[in-house]
């Protein structure tokens, strides 16, 4: 068995439809006028449908597909952030997801404070998160602003910190969704350079993106997503290829 690994098999997952089916007192009044048609009731999303996947040890997979694939379902289903139907999910490893950066932001609240607040919220303790405290305001290169609330930061700034937070914390196992660059030209390098290094030393490491060239450059297997399955799977250069063909 490996130390690490990701397995789903039959995997089901469904966006449930009532969040669209509710219709506003505006629609129905317009429906009672017969001056619209009564909305239409929508289905469930069927967003992966028997996904069968295992992820062992050192492998980097690289996810690629058309838009509304389920690329990005996938990556959120493995971190266990949307309930499964049916089907079986395992994962083996410290799971560290780089998507919703700023998720648990306070913007009352001081750099300084958002980087306890995101640090826990990442599953770390307070003791490493202090550890870690200077490292991550240099890197963020916010000066005396990280004792500032974050409401009077700029929109680079935020991104900035929520970046060099959400990377300074490393996990066996990487989940990605295009968060290769972040913030002004002379950060994004710095952020690359911090990404290439955290996706080198994951155990596993999920990656999803429409940019091919890094894909191939990071990934040592790539699956193509299509309709909430797998169309292919493989060595990069061979999926890439049949991915580039495909869309000719
Ligand atoms: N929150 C949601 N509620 C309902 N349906 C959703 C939701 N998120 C995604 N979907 C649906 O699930 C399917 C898969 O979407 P997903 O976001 O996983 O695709 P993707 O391959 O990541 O696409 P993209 O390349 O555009 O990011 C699509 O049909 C989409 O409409």
């Amino acid at each position: 068995m490996d130390k690490y690994y990701v397995q789903m098999e039959n995997v089901n997952l469904y966006y449930p439809s009532h969040i669209y089916n509710a219709t506003t007192l505006k629609q129905e009044v317009f429906s009672l006028l017969k001056l619209q048609k009564k909305k239409e009731k929508l289905d469930d999303v069927h967003a992966l449908k028997d996904f069968n996947l295992y992820i062992r040890e050192g492998e980097k997979v690289g996810v690629i597909g058309h838009n509304g694939a389920g690329k990005s379902t996938l990556l959120k289903t493995i971190a266990g952030i949307y309930p499964i139907k049916s089907g079986m999910l395992e994962v083996k490893g410290e799971i560290r997801s780089l998507f919703d950066l700023a998720l648990g932001f306070d913007l009352e609240s001081t750099g300084r404070e958002n980087i306890m607040y995101r640090g826990l919220l990442l599953g770390e303790t307070p003791k490493r998160i202090k550890e870690q405290e200077q490292k991550i305001i240099d890197f963020a290169e916010l000066g005396e602003f990280i004792d500032y609330p974050i409401r009077s930061y700029s929109s680079g700034m935020l991104i900035r910190l929520a970046f060099a937070i959400s990377t300074s914390i490393d996990g066996e196992i990487l989940l990605l969704d295009e968060v290769i660059g972040a913030g002004d030209a002379s950060f994004a390098v710095k952020a690359k350079e911090r990404m290439m290094g955290l996706m080198g030393k994951a155990k596993i490491l999920v990656l999803v993106s429409h940019d091919l060239n890094t894909i191939e450059e990071v990934c040592n297997r790539v699956i193509l997503v299509k309709g909430g399955n797998i169309l292919m799977d493989g060595e990069p250069q061979e999926v890439i290829d049949y991915y580039k063909n495909s869309v000719r």
